[in-house]
Formats: structure tokens, C-alpha cells, sequence
């Protein structure tokens, strides 16, 4: 079985960070692992308090990690604070970690800053080169390009200037516009356009996160970046097609459609 792990956030409610991630690679028939950056208090309706892991216990789930066992894929996700970038970094160098995807988290859905301001760059210098696949929504786009982003063709423009930092791709996407959910992926070369209709659905919570971790596992089961990336669009598309209500706010995707098609249950929930 492949291995996949996410150095990510966790998510009290359960519908992004850690836990969205190992669901998403459960789904995905992969071994999931993880090292834990900060613990969120959050649900439906907000982001209420973060307690940053120290750094040393960071380094420490890392070794751990890859001393005893293969390390298939990676995914990045929340990372906080400087510190924490420079030892993800440092790590993944040492352990020559390959297939990484990082998903540059900065703010939540409901405005809360899961990356302190002053580690953008930190963000940018350390963990971009080293990234396979990096997939920003548009405001961490425009955070990092330092351009403004309203049609496709500045989401093009955005993508060529976040791939001279160093990623072998990049995964612009177009959650937050207001038409069709389209992504637009670049390689240096040549922008494809990934396109589904926009469900209407405000049960959003954790979309960017099990995009993320759909794309990592797919490169751990020896899919092409183009091939898990588009394998990992059709998946968080069904997983929204099915997201639900669970408290009063912003609902979770769902992971498990398949499982639960397949024993007649997805009217059950
Ligand atoms: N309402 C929707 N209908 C269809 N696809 C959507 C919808 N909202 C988001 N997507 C898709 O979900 C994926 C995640 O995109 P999004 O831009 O929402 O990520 P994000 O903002 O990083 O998410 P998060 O808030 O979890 O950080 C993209 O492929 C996007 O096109
Ligand atoms: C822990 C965590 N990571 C990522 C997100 C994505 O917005 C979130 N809400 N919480």
C-alpha cells in the first residue's frame, strides 16, 4: 500500500486540515500519516483559538515519520509561523521527500489567519521549491504574485508568476470567482483549463484541503501531476456534489460517497 503524509493543521470539526486530509487518502485507498504544525479550535462557523506545535516536536513527528518507513507523497497544508516552514523545510531536504504538494493555507473561509502575515515569505523561499504540485485559491494567488486576479487570463498571468518560484506546477484555483468552478494548471509551458459547473452549495468547508491531499495521493499511486491533478478535480467535485449540513454554518465535502453508494446509504446521513 502507498504511503502518504500531510504536515497540516488540525481541524476540531473535522472538515479541513489533518482530518480532512486522511480521509481524503482513505478514500483514495492509501496509507495516510501525519505530522500535526498547530491545533485549531473551529467549526462550521469560525476559526476561536490556534496553539502552534513547538518546533522541536515538529522535527521530532518528521524523524519519526521517515526514519522507519517510505514516504510515497506529501502534502503541505497549514504551516503557521516561520519556525515551522524552516523545519518542514529542512526536514523534507534531509529526507530528499519527493511527490510534495503544497497548498499555501493563509486564511479561512470564515477570515482567521492560519499563517501569520510576516511568514508569506518564509512560505515563498523555503517551501515553493520544493513543491511538485502547489494549488493557491485566488486570494493566496494574489498574496503571492502581489497581482489582482478577476478573469481567467489573470489567473493565467498569476500561475506564470508563482511557477518562477520554483514549483513544477501550479494549480490556480477558481473556487472563490462566481462562474463556472474553473482551475487553470500550468507547467511552465502551457495552461489547461479544469472546468466543472458551480454547485450550489454553501457545505464548502475543506474544499482546498482535500483537493490538495486528492492530488497527493494520486501521485503516491504513480499518476502523472497532470493525471492526479485531474483525477483530484473530478473527486472534490463529487465530494461537494455530496456535502451535507452538520452545524450551523459551513458544512463539510464528503469523502465517503462511494463506500456509501455502494451500500445504498447516501440518503441515510
Ligand atoms: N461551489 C463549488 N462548486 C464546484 N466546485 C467548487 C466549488 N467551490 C470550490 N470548488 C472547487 O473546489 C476546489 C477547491 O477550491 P477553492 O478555491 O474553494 O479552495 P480553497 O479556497 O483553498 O478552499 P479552503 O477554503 O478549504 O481553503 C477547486 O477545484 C474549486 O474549483
Ligand atoms: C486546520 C485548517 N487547515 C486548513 C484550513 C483551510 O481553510 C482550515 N480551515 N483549517
Amino acid at each position: 500500500m502507498k504511503k502518504v503524509l500531510t504536515i497540516a493543521g488540525s481541524d476540531s470539526s473535522g472538515g479541513a486540515g489533518i482530518q480532512a486530509d486522511l480521509k481524503a487518502f482513505s478514500a483514495h485507498g492509501v496509507f495516510g500519516m501525519s505530522v500535526i504544525t498547530a491545533v485549531t479550535a473551529q467549526n462550521t462557523q469560525g476559526v476561536f483559538a490556534v496553539q502552534d506545535i513547538d518546533v522541536a516536536v515538529i522535527d521530532k513527528q518528521i524523524e519519526a515519520i521517515f526514519d522507519d518507513i517510505t514516504v510515497d507523497a506529501v502534502k503541505i497544508g497549514m504551516v503557521s509561523r516561520t519556525e515551522t516552514i524552516k523545519a518542514i523545510a529542512n526536514g523534507l531536504k534531509k529526507y530528499n521527500a519527493q511527490n510534495i504538494v503544497v497548498d499555501p493555507v493563509m486564511i479561512s473561509k470564515s477570515g482567521y489567519y492560519l499563517l501569520q502575515p510576516e511568514a508569506v515569505e518564509a512560505l515563498i523561499s523555503y517551501l515553493l521549491p520544493l513543491a511538485s504540485v502547489v494549488t493557491p485559491n485566488i486570494p493566496e494567488a494574489e498574496e503571492i504574485s502581489g497581482l489582482k486576479i478577476h478573469s481567467l487570463k489573470d489567473m493565467e498571468e498569476a500561475a506564470k508568476f508563482i511557477h518562477q518560484l520554483g514549483p513544477k506546477y501550479v494549480l490556480l484555483k477558481g473556487g472563490h470567482r462566481e462562474d463556472d468552478a474553473t482551475d487553470i494548471l500550468f507547467d511552465g509551458e502551457s495552461y489547461q483549463h479544469l472546468s466543472t459547473p458551480r454547485i450550489a452549495t454553501q457545505n464548502t468547508h475543506g474544499t482546498g484541503c482535500t483537493l490538495s491531499a486528492a492530488i497527493a495521493a494520486n501521485l503516491a499511486r504513480g499518476y502523472s501531476a497532470q493525471e492526479a491533478v485531474s483525477k483530484g478535480k473530478e473527486y472534490i467535485h463529487t465530494a461537494i456534489e455530496h456535502s451535507f449540513a452538520i452545524g450551523k454554518g459551513v458544512g463539510p465535502v464528503h469523502h465517503f460517497y462511494n463506500l456509501y453508494k455502494g451500500a445504498g446509504m447516501l440518503n441515510d446521513e
